[in-house]
Parts: structure tokens; sequence; C-alpha cells
């Protein structure tokens, strides 16, 4: 049997920071990949969600062009060229990752894991050991139990798409359907959005559900609420028949189930290793992502906690730190942690919203907000809003809490971010010089 000082199952973002950061201290480590390296993220998530969006984004922009004196004939938009474009671009991260597992030293074992006992693998017959294991098998699309469901796509499904859908409906109401129905409709798919209450993105700011929904209709996707499918059917021409749980149909050329992920813990036989997996699947950790076993650790998306890249690569690289890097204490924080939606136009957060402060706080609270139309949008036809709020905390006013949606935020986010994490107060915000002429000026000059 190999012995390692670390195996890490998934070589997604948790798996291959862990053994990264790891090696990097001399430990001997093995990542174990079932499918295509660098995980989610990599291949159906982040990355080729980015290029979507960015191709969206662009679609925009051209719209804005006339308002800018440029007269443009648009004669189409190339899916397929697209999509080997952003396969290229995918395949080429896969091919990096494998480089730069091989110079570390870290060895790739490909196949499906699981637990013989606390300390043992087996892959494909072959069992290796170590004293730590890493989970970090990340998770996969649900679909609902809806009769036809099948016929329907997820997010996968979306990258495998060899055109354009004339016709989709996008059921969710999460970041993945916010996001997907946005760039669907930006490339011209007729789009109707299917919610079952009356909001996407229920747990973000009220200011930013209700720009949100304003924007997505502004731009003509069809937000149906309080509604869900009921049952699919093929028609003879190819298309789908969805009907709907408030006895209306629709017929559209695809559907893409957005209605959340669950993780992948089932066939890893975390039994044999006398790890618990809660009843919804995922893997409970403490702040120092221990299992309840010691020397099993999760990480990820499998743990149910902010599934975000970022997080599954810090929550690695702290626990590399803490086993090998001589750091006892070293774990991740999840307070602050800040996340954009890839919307049009897009969405930052860090910190509490209004209401979750004001549930924790009451009156304590203190709450600034702004809506404008940005300069970029000054001669369109359709001008979007930018709306931003600090929520603010005691007679210091310590920034809590910053919600944004507007051109540009996505990239805004990160600095403030930072200035929230340090305990800035609004003073220190109003005492910051204006970078002008900006949206982001806004948040340092809100009376
Ligand atoms: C459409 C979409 C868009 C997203 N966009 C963003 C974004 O913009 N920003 C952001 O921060 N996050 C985004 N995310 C979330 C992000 O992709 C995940 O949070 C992240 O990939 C989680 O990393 P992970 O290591 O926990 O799991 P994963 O990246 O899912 O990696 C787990 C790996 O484990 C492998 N595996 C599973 N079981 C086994 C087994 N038994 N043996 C061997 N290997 C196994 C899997 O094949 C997989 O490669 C997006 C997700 C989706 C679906
Ligand atoms: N930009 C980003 O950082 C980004 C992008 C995509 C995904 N992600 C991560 O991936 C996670 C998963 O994304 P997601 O959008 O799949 O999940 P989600 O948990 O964010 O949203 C799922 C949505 O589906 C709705 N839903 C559940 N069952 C339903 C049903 N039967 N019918 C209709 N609606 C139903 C829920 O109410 C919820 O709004 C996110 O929570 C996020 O952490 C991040």
């Amino acid at each position: 049997m190999d012995q390692y000082d670390l195996i890490a199952i998934g070589a997604g973002s948790g798996g291959l920071s862990v053994v990264e950061r790891a090696a990097s201290y001399g430990a001997r480590c093995a990542v174990i990949e079932s499918g295509r390296l660098g995980g989610t993220c990599v291949n159906v998530g982040c990355v080729p969600k980015k290029v979507m969006w960015f191709a969206a984004h662009h679609a925009h922009a051209l719209a804005e062009a006339a308002g800018y004196g440029f007269d443009v004939e648009l004669r189409g938009h190339d899916w397929g060229a697209l999509k080997r474009a952003r396969d290229g671009y995918v395949h080429g991260i896969n091919d990096w990752y494998a480089g730069y597992l091989e110079r570390t030293g870290v060895t790739l074992l490909r196949g499906h894991a699981r637990c013989v006992d606390a300390h043992t693998v087996e892959v494909d017959g072959r069992r290796l050991g170590a004293p730590h294991i890493a989970i970090a098998t990340g998770g996969r699309a649900q679909v609902p139990a809806v009769a036809g469901a099948e016929l329907g796509i997820t997010s996968d499904g979306f990258f495998e798409l060899e055109a354009l859908p004339r016709r989709v409906a996008v059921v969710g109401a999460g970041y993945i359907a916010v996001e997907l129905a946005g760039m669907l409709r930006a490339l011209g798919a007729r789009t109707s959005l299917l919610l079952r209450k009356d909001e996407p993105l229920r747990e973000f700011d009220a200011l930013i559900r209700e720009s949100l929904l304003a924007a997505l209709r502004a731009d003509g996707i069809e937000v149906l609420t309080r509604t869900r499918p009921t049952r699919l059917e093929r028609l003879p021409d190819g298309s789908l028949r969805v009907e709907r749980s408030d006895g209306a149909a629709l017929e559209v050329d695809c559907l893409l189930w957005a209605v959340g992920r669950a993780p992948n813990t089932a066939g890893l036989d975390l039994a044999a290793a006398g790890v618990h997996v809660a009843p919804d699947g995922t893997m409970p950790v403490d702040d120092y992502q221990n299992t309840n076993v010691p020397g099993v650790y999760a990480l990820g998306d499998v743990t149910g906690r902010a599934a975000l890249t970022p997080v599954a690569i810090a929550a690695g690289r702290r626990l590399a730190d803490r086993l090998f890097g001589g750091q006892p204490e070293r774990h991740l924080d999840y307070a602050n942690i800040a996340t954009v939606v890839f919307s049009h136009p897009p969405i930052g957060t860090v910190g509490l919203t209004e209401a979750q402060a004001r549930a924790a706080h009451g009156d304590a609270v203190q709450v600034f907000t702004t809506r404008f139309t940005p300069m970029l949008r000054a001669f369109s036809a359709h001008p979007r809003e930018t709306a931003m709020k600090l929520v603010c905390l005691g007679p210091q006013r310590r920034v809590i809490g910053v919600h944004a949606i507007g051109d540009g935020v996505d990239e805004m986010l990160q600095g403030f971010a930072v200035a929230v994490r340090m305990g800035a107060t609004k003073r220190d915000f109003d005492d910051t010089v204006a970078i002008h002429p900006t949206s982001a000026e806004e948040l340092v000059t809100m009376r």
C-alpha cells in the first residue's frame, strides 16, 4: 500500500489547494479525481460561466454603442465559435494543472475514491494510506422529482449546448438561475425565469432584489412568479411543453433546472471511516475543517457552507498551513465573505443585509442608500440604474454591510471587503477622497 502524508479526494478548488500548499511544506501528497482536473469551477462553473458573461456583456455594450455615436450593424453571433474557444481555454487550464501537479511532486490518481477506514482510501482496487485525508468532493446539480424532468438540462448541460436555444425556461431563483437567464437573454434567446416565490436571490438585501427584478424585466426576461413546472413533455416538433403549478403552460426549446446543488458524499463509504454525514448529505465540520473523526477533514461545497471557489481554496490552504506549516491555530473565518452575482448589471455584496442587521442589532443600525443612473448609461435608450447600500452599526457607525448592483460593482467590491474586514467606519469611508468620475465614489460620499 502506498503511504502519503496527505490524501485529498477531489481535484477541484478545495482538493487542489490543500495538496498544493501541503506539498510546498514538503508533505508527500496524493490527490484523487474521478472527473476532470479543476472540478466544478474550472470545467462547469466559474470559468466557462465568466466567459459566457463576458460574451453577454459585449452584447449589452453593442446595444449601447449607438448612444456613443457608433453606427454598428450586428450580423449575428457565432455560439459554436464561442464554445470552441471557451472549451479550448478550459482544456488549457486542465493541462496546466496536470503539469503543475507533476512539477510539485503531487501524485494524481484518476478514478473514484472510497474510504476503507479513517486512514485508508481505495481507488479502482488500489489502496493508499495517510494520517490525513481531506474530502473535497464538491456537489452536483439537483433535478426535482417532476414527470419528464430528465428532458430538461442543468448548468452542466448549458455548457454542452452547441447552439443557442431559441426559447428557454430557466427554473430557480439562485445565483445560477439569475446568471444563466441573463446570458441566454443577452445572446438572443427568448427567456422565461420561473420563480416559486416573488423575487430572485431571496437571501440578498431588499434593495438588490428589487433592482435586479427591474433589470431582468427591462432586459426582456419574462419573470414568472409563484409558479413551478409540474410536467415536461416532448412535442412532435422537438419542442418542450412545460405544464405549470398555476395551471398555465409554456412551450420552449430548452428547460434549464437551476434549483440548487447536492453534496457528493454518496459512494464515498464514509461510514467505513466512521465519518458523520448530515441528513442532507453534507459533511459537518468545525472551524478547522475537522470532521468527527481525527485526521479526516472536509472542505468546499461538500461541507454545505458558502459554496464559492475562493472559500474552498482558502479552507484548503489554511488546513495545509495548520497541518504542515507550523500554524496550529490557522483556520478560515467565514464572516464577511464577499460575493458577486454575475447578472446584468452585476451584484456585489459583503456583510449583513439590512434585514439581518436589524434582526441582530435593532435600532443600533443605520442605513445609507443611493440610486442613480451611471454616466456610462447617460446616452442609453434603456438606462440601467445603479443602487448601493451601506449598513452601519452603533454610534461609531461601523460598516457591517455593503450591497451594490450596477455596472462595475463586480470589480469594485473586493477593496471594500478589505475595509469591512478591517472594521472601517462610515467616517473612514467619508474621509477617503473620492475617485471622480466613477460609480465607486458614491460609496464614499453617501449622506
Ligand atoms: C454554474 C456554476 C457557476 C459558478 N460560479 C461561481 C463563481 O462565479 N464564483 C465562485 O466563487 N463560485 C462559483 N461556483 C461555485 C464553485 O464552482 C464551487 O464552490 C467550487 O467549485 C467548489 O469547489 P470544491 O473543491 O468544493 O468542489 P468541486 O470543484 O466540485 O470539486 C470536487 C471534485 O471532486 C471530484 N469527485 C467527487 N467525488 C469523487 C470521488 N469519490 N473520487 C474522486 N473524485 C471525486 C469531482 O469530480 C470534482 O472534480 C459556481 C458553480 C456553478 C455550478
Ligand atoms: N457568482 C457566484 O459566485 C456563483 C455562481 C453560481 C453558483 N454559485 C454557488 O453555487 C451555489 C449553487 O447555486 P444554485 O443557483 O444552484 O443554488 P442556490 O441554492 O443559490 O439556489 C437554488 C434556488 O432554487 C430554488 N428552488 C429550489 N427547489 C426548487 C424547485 N423545485 N422549483 C423552483 N425553484 C426551486 C431555491 O429557492 C433557490 O432560490 C450557490 O449557492 C453559490 O454558492 C456561485
